[in-house]
């Protein structure tokens, strides 16, 4: 369970990337968190695991306070939370399989890990979590070969390694075509209904949103302006929300059928 108690992030430069946000996201959700562009949403999605610390309010994982904690606790928690991002965060030049492997590290001392010592175990947990993303074949190919899709999947992979309990995504498909999106996001509903895993998302399309959530939270200026299932987020309920700021964003159409 991620807990937002009354949480507020305001930037040096005094801009409020959030404004007194109050959430509570359940184990085994798959939450879509909407927005338009500079609505707060990396800001929302990068508090949860402290890659943005915030400025006022607690944010708790599984009851405990990851805002409050330090060292080895809060090394602890965040080894229970996968980060997925747009761009991949994959170490281009090394393999497929060694890739998966750095979600091992935080389970590790470091100078094991450095020398690429991983035991045995890993190595199945990592070919096992390449597995349930279909690209097993690819644990020995360098990540720069693959497409940004695989590559995706690849980073996937990763947090699945790591036994994560929480995926964080931060616009996960922003760089990738319809069909590319298609798979990414079955792969990580997949897993999200298979493993339990709890997913927060961040997207720019409220169309997709609507296709994987079980809920949406929508975010203007900081603030929750939505939270609902997705049947009550419909495009009426938006147009109202974001009125004619909406119209001026491109809305991407449904994502095309027929991919695997
Ligand atoms: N490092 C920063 N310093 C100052 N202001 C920032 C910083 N990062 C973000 N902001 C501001 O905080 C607000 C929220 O930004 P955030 O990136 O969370 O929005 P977003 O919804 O993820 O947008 P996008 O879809 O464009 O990524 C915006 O006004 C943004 O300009």
């Amino acid at each position: 369970m991620i807990e937002f108690r009354n949480v507020s992030k305001t930037y040096p430069n005094g801009v409020k990337g959030l404004k007194n946000i109050n959430l509570t996201i359940e184990k085994g959700e798959f939450i879509v968190i909407v927005g338009l562009s500079g609505a707060g949403k990396s800001t929302l999605l990068r508090s949860i695991n402290r890659l943005h610390e915030i400025s006022e309010g607690e944010i708790m994982i599984d009851n405990e306070s990851i805002t409050a904690a330090k060292g080895k606790n809060l090394r602890h928690i965040r080894r229970d939370i996968g980060m997925i991002f747009q761009n991949f965060n994959l170490v281009k030049r090394s393999t497929v399989l060694r890739n998966v492997l750095s979600g091992r590290v935080a389970y590790h001392n470091t100078l094991r890990t450095v020398f690429g010592l991983f035991p045995k175990e890993d190595v199945n947990l990592a070919l096992n979590a390449l597995d349930r993303v279909n690209i097993v074949e690819k644990a020995y190919t360098r990540s720069d070969q693959l497409s940004g899709g695989q590559q995706q999947r690849v980073s996937i992979a990763r947090a699945l390694a790591q036994e994560a309990k929480i995926i964080l995504a931060d616009e996960p498909v922003a760089s990738l075509d319809p069909l590319t999106t298609k798979q990414v996001m079955d792969d990580l509903k997949k897993i999200n209904q298979e493993l339990g895993i709890t997913t927060v998302v961040n997207l720019h399309f409220i169309d997709i949103a609507r296709q994987y959530a079980t809920r949406i939270i929508g975010l203007n200026a900081g603030e929750v302006v939505f939270d609902g299932p997705v049947d009550e987020a419909t495009d009426e309920k938006f147009q109202e929300i974001y009125g004619q700021q909406l119209e001026k964003e491109q809305q991407r159409g449904p994502i095309g059928e027929g991919a695997e």
